[in-house]
């Protein structure tokens, strides 16, 4: 069940990024639930496209447009099914990498997992695009996060060599993540902002790519959700961030840098918050044994430059089996990471009520 991912809420996506629509139907959740679709379709202008030469120019709506699911707003319970229509597709740009693969991108082992058969056109159905759906499934469990007193947000940490400060997750209030939500372009500090528009901008005009790091914080999470061994919250939240096309990691709390620590500088001290129990640190990120600490919920993940660069490289032409070179012709995104933003918190919502769902019961 390649395209479908379960763990308390089931989603199922479908589509290609040149096909009619893409698609996500969304099962297990909690019904009798209000979503206000305004919100909904806010949420996805944030992953949009923008004409400002910071992303690919392929511009849509990006209205999810309701199949089942919703009725006067509330939720069934039964399949929520969003269809998402592809408006814009230029698929004559694919015609010089049909048989010639993209250094970098899934078109090689696509051509191999699926004999040939695979649409390589705007990446297919491992094209970023189908990252609408999931913003589109993680806007609606956010509503509903809410209501359990839930509140998350992600930002753009760094893009290449330009690093912006991380959150101090011990002094995160659900309007300090609102206003973070709200960033035209995510990232809270405006010098850096203006540094990392900058760097893309210089990526795409050297026909260049750049990667960078998204990080993510949620508040008002319970303590004691998440289980030992499989079904524990890092793994619950690390399976659906590695389904984003281009992550190439994702560190909780202290993360790699752990590594580098005694355990005592590593270690939260335990105190008491009148009644509650708290840590006077958050290195742990809100997790430890795999289960909610109830302290913030912090993780980075890392996303890979774009592949698709103009900038010609070699590769392989697999129907006359020679080396080639391949400048790549069409529209891409100069830096996912930014577009992403949006994306790793939707997984994060869609992790997190899951993991509240599978535990508590519906
Ligand atoms: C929001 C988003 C937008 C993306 N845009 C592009 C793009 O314009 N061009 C491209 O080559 N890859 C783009 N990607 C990345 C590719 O889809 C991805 O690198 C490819 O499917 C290979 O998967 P992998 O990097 O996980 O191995 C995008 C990814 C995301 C999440
Ligand atoms: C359409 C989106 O991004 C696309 C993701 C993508 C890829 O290879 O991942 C390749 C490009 O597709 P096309 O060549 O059709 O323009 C991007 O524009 C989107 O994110 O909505």
């Amino acid at each position: 069940m390649a395209s479908i991912w379960n763990n308390g809420i089931s989603l199922s996506i479908f589509g290609e990024s040149h096909s009619a629509a893409i698609g996500v139907v969304i099962d297990n959740l909690p019904p009798g639930k209000k979503i206000n679709m305004d919100r909904v379709i806010s949420f996805m202008k944030r992953r949009q496209a923008k004409s400002d030469g910071t992303t690919t120019s392929r511009i849509e709506p990006d209205i999810p447009e309701i199949q089942s699911g919703l009725v006067n707003g509330v939720t069934t319970g039964t399949p929520l099914a969003f269809l998402i229509h592809n408006t814009n597709v230029r698929s004559q740009d694919y015609q010089n990498v049909q048989t010639t693969v993209r250094p970098g991108h899934a078109d090689y082992t696509g051509n191999v997992r699926y004999q040939g058969a695979n649409d390589i056109r705007g990446g297919g159905h491992f094209s970023g695009r189908l990252t609408a759906c999931m913003a589109a499934a993680g806007a609606v469990c956010g509503q509903i996060l809410e209501e359990y007193g839930v509140y998350v947000a992600a930002h753009l940490l760094s893009v290449y060599d330009i690093h912006c400060n991380s959150l101090d997750t011990m002094s995160l209030t659900k309007e300090k993540l609102a206003e973070i939500r709200a960033l035209p372009f995510p990232v809270i500090n405006e010098v850096k902002r203006l540094q990392i528009i900058d760097r893309i901008n210089q990526a795409r005009l050297a026909q260049n790519s750049v990667g960078g790091v998204v990080e993510c914080a949620a508040i008002g999470m319970p303590a004691g959700i998440g289980s030992p061994i499989f079904d524990n919250l890092e793994s619950i939240i690390s399976s659906i961030i590695f389904s984003i096309p281009g992550v190439k990691g994702i560190e909780f709390g202290e993360g790699f840098h752990a590594a580098e620590l005694m355990g005592s500088e590593n270690n939260d001290s335990f105190y008491y918050d009148k009644n509650t129990v708290k840590t006077k640190t958050n290195r742990h990120g809100g997790i430890l044994g795999g289960i909610s600490s109830g302290m913030p919920i912090n993780f980075r993940v890392a996303m890979k430059p774009t592949p698709s660069i103009s900038l010609e490289q070699d590769t392989i032409d697999l129907a006359q089996k020679k080396e080639v070179r391949l400048g790549i012709v069409g529209r891409h995104d100069p830096c996912i990471a930014a577009r992403a933003v949006p994306v790793v918190e939707a997984c994060c919502n869609i992790a997190l009520l899951s993991a509240i769902i599978k535990q508590k019961g519906i």
